[in-house]
């Protein structure tokens, strides 16, 4: 296709396979796109063009080209290509990871990332993320004992444990509650219409592809995100109400980000008036839905990976050994102590980006790219995953080891173009800080409190590694491991 039509002109394109009428590239995409992808560059390089029924992409698959993309044209690439489901209830409108580029998203963007994503403000919710974590170690306990009482294994589901703690730990932050509290019914039937907005999200759309089908809506995902996102976003309404009803907000308390959001008048460069009510719900369901299932699904491949490492696994637990010792919890000033840790969380990031795709961009105007013309409203996916893995900028890219960050100083933070989990440039993720915090000191706990040992049947070698696609990418088979209290001199 190279040098063939696009839009009007004859002009340079970047290489993709012939597609079919109609339909395009579609069904090139396979089951797992990130990884069909990654083999369709073997044979058209790291810019790859698809047609996806009448959704114009590219695909950006190497170091060099995400650096040219971030470094050089973030500025053409920065809208987002939003997916029909998220037009639900104006969601796209309130939003901010799906939002369209321009003064709300900046000013939305500015509140988050000065002051809601702050370090300061992220050192000031420790004890959030503490209690969170505490009440984690005690159910996953409580169920391995219940599970062993009724049945020879006593497996926990350990990714179902980490999923709620990292919600739970979002509900603080927000909205200063624990929203899977057994007395909270909204809470629980939140976290159920939530689930199933994140099902809805994740799926691909064929609507999106061919937008004639819209009306149809053939696979009933917006007639059921309609409903779902209706009811998380009612909930959640009901808690906006209640904090605007209380009188005087308790000045003891510490501030959330609802009464950030709640007391943002403007900041008198793109925005000068309150944030509609509207848009307030739909930015603290936005950060359950993007903060939940990323920290969580991260920290299953970490353990996942521990577990078919048990030399890795050994070294986590004899450097928490040494720093933290065997008679108190792990606290998160450990951690700049914990260099193997932060080392397992990187090669984490990198083996199992956990957005493989990131989330999609779309194109401003139009743009001249690494040779190519790139028309605007293009659909740009930049395969985070496939960098990850790519062996021309990795050595031994498919082997686990936490060690080749040891004496490194890449990071995930969108300087580093072989390592982009969370992104680069403006889109880049607002919640890094928040996301490194809680599964550095979710895993540390997780091993510092148990030994783990495989489900019967289970063993390093044989661990079904199949992936399941969503909103993040998951263990199809969800990890269900043994837990055994580590012994402590002293009780806890
Ligand atoms: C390990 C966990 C996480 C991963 C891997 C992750 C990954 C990402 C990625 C890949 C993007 C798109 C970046 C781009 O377009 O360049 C993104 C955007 C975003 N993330 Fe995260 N994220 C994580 C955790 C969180 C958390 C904890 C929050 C907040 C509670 C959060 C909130 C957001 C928001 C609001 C955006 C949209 C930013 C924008 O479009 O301006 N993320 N994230």
């Amino acid at each position: 296709l190279n040098g063939k039509k696009w839009g009007n002109g004859t002009k340079n394109l970047p290489p993709g396979p012939p597609g079919w009428p109609l339909v395009g590239n579609i069904f090139d995409l396979g089951t797992v796109p990130h990884q069909t992808l990654q083999e369709l560059k073997l044979k058209y390089g790291p810019v790859l063009r698809l047609r996806l029924g009448s959704m114009e992409t590219i695909v950006i698959q190497s170091a060099k080209a995400a650096a040219e993309l971030f470094k050089n044209h973030d500025a053409s690439f920065c809208d987002r290509k939003y997916h029909d489901v998220f037009t639900s209830h104006n969601y796209i409108d309130g939003s901010l990871a799906v939002g369209q580029f321009g003064p709300y998203w900046r000013t939305l963007r500015r509140l988050c990332s000065m002051e809601m994503m702050t370090n300061k403000r992220i050192n000031e919710t420790v004890s959030i993320r503490r209690k969170c974590i505490d009440q984690m170690i005690r159910s996953i306990e409580d169920d391995a004992a219940a599970a062993s009482a009724g049945r020879e294994s006593a497996a926990v589901n350990l990714p179902h444990h980490l999923f709620i703690m990292a919600f739970n730990v979002v509900g603080n932050l927000m909205l200063s509650r624990d929203l899977l509290d057994s007395q909270s019914k909204e809470g629980c039937e939140f976290f159920a219409a939530m689930g199933n907005v994140a099902v809805w999200a994740g799926k691909p759309n064929v609507a999106d592809f061919l937008p004639f089908l819209k009306w149809l809506d053939p696979q009933g995902l917006k007639k059921n995100m309609l409903k779902d996102l209706g009811r998380a976003m009612e909930i959640i309404e009901g808690f906006v109400k209640e904090r605007i009803n209380e009188h005087k907000r308790n000045e003891e308390k510490a501030k959330d980000f609802l009464d950030t959001l709640l007391e943002f008048e403007g900041d008198g460069k793109d925005w000068n008036e309150k944030i509609p009510y509207e848009k307030i719900i739909i930015i603290i369901l936005e950060m359950f839905l993007a903060g939940s299932e990323t920290t969580s699904t991260v920290s299953e491949w970490a353990m996942v990976e521990l577990l078919r490492k048990p030399e890795a696994m050994r070294k986590v637990k004899q450097e928490l050994d040494e720093v933290v010792g065997v008679n108190r919890n792990v606290e998160e000033s450990d951690i700049k102590k914990l260099p193997y840790l932060q080392a397992v969380l990187k090669e984490t990031l990198r083996f199992h980006s956990p957005i493989p795709l990131l989330l999609p961009r779309n194109t401003i105007h139009d743009t001249d790219f690494m040779g190519y013309h790139i028309p605007k409203d293009t659909q740009v996916l930049v395969n985070a995953w496939a960098i990850g893995r790519d062996p021309d900028s990795w050595e031994d890219p498919l082997a686990f080891k936490p060690e080749r960050f040891l004496d490194s100083s890449i990071d995930y933070k969108g300087q580093n173009f072989e390592l982009i989990p969370f992104g680069s440039g403006r889109r880049i993720c607002v919640g890094i800080l928040l996301a490194q915090r809680v599964v550095l000191l979710a895993l540390a706990s997780l091993i510092h409190c148990f030994d783990w040992k495989l489900d019967m049947g289970s063993t390093p070698e044989t661990l079904d590694m199949r992936e399941r696609i969503g909103i993040s990418v998951r263990k199809l088979v969800p990890l269900n491991v043994i837990p055994k209290r580590r012994p402590r001199t002293m009780a806890t």
